[in-house]
């Protein structure tokens, strides 16, 4: 039974959107008021829910009385606002509007932050406020804190995973269930994990964002989402995918943000893009729409953060735990840390990493081939780590042979000069996919 709530005046929460997540978060405003005031100490009072259309609007959750399509008004009247509504304006504005008038924000919105997340921490240290946003990145999974302030004290190095939960979902699907990846988005679509335009989701956008936004806090730097090398998965084919198998894979999204140097400057290399990940590695059993994500420290050494990465009442977890912090902080006084860019390290292109690759042939079956193929390699100082060759069973011309090599690590321009030589080669019939290979 929750403790008597000491008497504070209560602190208005406003809430702008009521979609997969709002909808979620207006349900867990209200059925735990009780147990949010005790944590918090002061009651919480939900004043009201932002919507395009109070009369389009058909959640049962939500009392019609608070609903309002005047969002201004509203934030103006807050004392908290968490945004769920996505996309960067009028969300943007709502927020300035908000920090401006005194209100502590809590957002999901990974859009913004990734694009102008300095402006809203500006504005919020100006004011004296808070900006959370837990939820933006990994879902229910607590990563921004742990990053922003458990490893303050640490030198991050890497942080690796998957945080977008549609693409693993989808992925997941093409491999154990043979799903094309249409229908597989459309059932994450139809289940709310993906983003109101799902392309944000399967061209790498959203998991850029958040790319962006974890670099930014793991290496106390300023990192957008156009600083980050992003390639999305509607390339991938279920060739792709069954060669993966094939090969002891499993084809994940990931995120990668390292240090690294580039022409003697040390710097911060942020991607977003396909990669094979062996079957061994933990990151290969993340099914569905959960994330995962590695980061590796001097002091720490490697932790591991797993956990449900989309959906409503996940995310609304996190969306929660922020609305009591901020609360607290303003019960209290005080606020949570300000953005950090005391290491100001410069974004680097992620080109200049160096990654593994697997290369995949279709070569004329005779003496001779993988002898031109490894010496186009070597001289693009691109050496090999394994060679696979197997006859071309699926295909009725069986005088061409699948050729799979994996390589060492090599920059990518190396990669891209190697396979343009190999196409050239008369034994080559066509390069068939060239993927990175990740978590070794
Ligand atoms: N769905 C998830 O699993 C998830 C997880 C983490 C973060 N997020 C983020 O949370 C936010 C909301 O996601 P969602 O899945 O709930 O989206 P959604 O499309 O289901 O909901 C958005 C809601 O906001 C409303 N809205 C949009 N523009 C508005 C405006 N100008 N005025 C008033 N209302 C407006 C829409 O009508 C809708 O009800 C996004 O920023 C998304 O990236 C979503
Ligand atoms: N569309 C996003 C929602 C969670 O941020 C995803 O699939 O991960
Ligand atoms: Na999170």
């Amino acid at each position: 039974m929750p403790s008597p709530v000491p008497a504070h005046p209560s602190l208005r929460v406003a809430v702008l959107g009521c979609g997969v997540v709002g909808t979620e978060v207006v349900r867990l405003l209200t059925t735990q008021a009780a147990d949010l005031a005790s944590r918090v100490g002061a009651p919480l009072e939900l004043v009201g829910v932002a919507v395009r259309d109070v009369e389009t609007e058909r959640d049962a959750v939500v009392d019609r009385a608070l609903l309002t399509a005047d969002a201004e008004a509203l934030v103006e009247r807050a004392d908290v606002v968490v945004e769920v509504m996505g996309g960067i304006e009028p969300a943007r504005s709502l927020l300035l509007r908000a920090i401006a008038g005194g209100a502590s924000v809590v957002t999901a919105n990974k859009a913004l932050l990734a694009q102008d997340g300095p402006t809203l921490y500006a504005a919020a240290d100006e004011a004296g406020v808070d900006v959370y946003f837990e939820a933006a990145v990994a879902g229910a999974i607590p990563i921004v804190r742990p990053v922003r302030e458990s490893l303050a004290g640490d030198r991050v190095t890497r942080v690796l995973g998957i945080v977008n939960g549609t693409t693993n979902y989808v992925l997941d699907k093409m491999a154990s269930e043979g799903l094309d990846l249409d229908q597989a988005v459309k059932e994450a679509q139809a289940l709310g994990y993906a983003e109101a335009d799902p392309t944000a989701d399967v061209e790498g956008y959203d998991a850029a964002a958040k790319a962006a936004i974890l670099a930014s806090l793991a290496f106390h730097t300023r990192v957008s989402i156009e600083d980050v090398s992003r390639e999305g998965i509607t390339s991938l084919t279920a060739d792709d995918v069954l060669w993966a198998q094939r090969t002891g894979y499993v084809l994940k999204l990931l995120a990668i943000a390292e240090r690294g140097t580039a022409d003697g400057v040390e710097g911060v290399q942020v991607r977003v893009h396909p990669a094979l990940v062996p079957v061994s590695h933990p990151l290969a059993n993340v099914r569905g729409a959960y994330n995962a994500v590695f980061v590796e420290a001097e002091a720490a050494g490697e932790l591991m953060f797993y956990g449900r990465g989309a959906g409503g009442e996940p995310t609304a977890s996190a969306v929660l735990g922020d609305v009591v912090s901020v609360a607290r902080h303003r019960v209290l006084g005080g606020k949570g840390p300000i953005e950090s860019r005391y290491a100001e390290l410069p974004v680097l292109p992620a080109a200049a990493a160096r990654t593994r690759y697997q290369v995949r042939l279709e070569v004329a079956d005779r003496p001779g081939v993988l002898a031109q193929v490894s010496t186009v390699l070597a001289s693009h100082d691109v050496s090999i780590e394994a060679v696979r060759q197997t006859p071309v069973t699926e295909t009725p011309d069986a005088d061409y042979a699948r050729l799979v090599i994996t390589t060492h690590a090599a920059p990518e321009h190396a990669l891209r000069s190697t396979v343009e030589a190999i196409t050239g080669l008369d034994v080559v019939r066509r390069v068939v996919s060239v993927l990175r290979v990740e978590g070794a």
